[in-house]
């Protein structure tokens, strides 16, 4: 395992343990509040865990949420305060990060956008040529077009070099077809831990006429009742199913938003 964290608990973080696998992308999904950034920071060995225990394999790197950069900094000077501060420097590639997305050289990091300071401290991260790259919410200041790019660019990086990706989001919808785990915290506990495609095997979302059971088996992670119709999202459903109910499988969004909601 690449990243172990064993009933950590820090603040408003309880008791969580999960295990990432080497060269797995994991999006870190909850509510404002829910722990997201005190588990990374604890996991970056950036705060001390009141309880439990971490091991990260290999060199880490973490990029924490408000981006603390040196604001009279030029860019270029960034790139040598990464040459000097890491025993591993791979300058080519924060450089060729820089080129990719047109990140001035010559100025001062204090009169960069939002989006380019995010850049610049993605290349610094990636010229450290981390085994575990830890983003919190990486993508929130990033253009569309931008995000899909940076996606894009790390996941090369995951493939090529077996790199460990962790980041946080709220954008759910970017997920799809990008992470292939999913940790979902609520009030500081971990409420879903899985393989994203086994997670959408897992969920089937009945609708039908308005009942007090399920139609099936199974864990009911939401179930929601109009006037003539109900719906049962369940855990460990089949798709068999009489009429007139309908089952069909959910998307990573509505999964995510469906035990949001139970945990609220
Ligand atoms: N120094 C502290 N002492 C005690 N609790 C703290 C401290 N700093 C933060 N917290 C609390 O920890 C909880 C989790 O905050 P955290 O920033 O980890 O959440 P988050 O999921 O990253 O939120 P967001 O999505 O809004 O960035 C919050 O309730 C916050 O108030």
């Amino acid at each position: 395992m690449s990243v172990v964290a064993a009933e950590v608990s820090k603040w408003a973080v309880r008791n969580v343990s999960f295990e990432l696998p080497p060269g797995s992308v994991t999006a870190l999904v909850g509510a404002n509040g829910s722990g997201k950034s005190t588990l990374l920071n604890v996991l970056a060995g950036h705060l001390p865990a009141d309880s439990g225990h971490t091991a990260l394999a290999g060199r880490v790197a973490y990029v924490p949420q408000h981006k603390p950069m040196y604001r009279n900094f030029k860019v270029a000077d960034v790139l040598q305060f990464g040459r000097r501060m890491n025993k591993v420097w791979d300058n080519d590639r924060a450089d060729g990060w820089l080129d990719r997305f047109k990140v001035p050289r010559r100025l001062q990091i204090g009169d960069l956008s939002g989006g380019q300071r995010t850049h610049v401290t993605l290349a610094l991260a990636l010229g450290s040529r981390p085994d575990v790259l830890m983003l919190d919410e990486p993508l929130s200041e990033l253009d569309p077009l931008a995000r899909r790019k940076v996606m894009r660019e790390l996941l090369t990086l995951v493939n090529d070099n077996g790199m460990t990706l962790v980041f946080s989001t709220h954008v759910v919808a970017e997920i799809g077809g990008v992470a292939d785990r999913l940790l979902l915290l609520a009030d500081g506990r971990l409420i879903v831990d899985g393989d994203t495609d086994e997670l959408l095997e897992e969920h089937v979302l009945y609708t039908g006429p308005r009942v007090t059971e399920p139609p099936v088996e199974g864990r009911v992670v939401l179930a929601k009742h109009s006037k003539s119709q109900s719906s049962y999202l369940v855990r460990s459903g089949g798709t068999q199913i009489d009429e007139p109910w309908t089952a069909r499988f959910v998307t990573l969004e509505e999964l995510v938003v469906a035990h949001l909601e139970r945990a609220a």
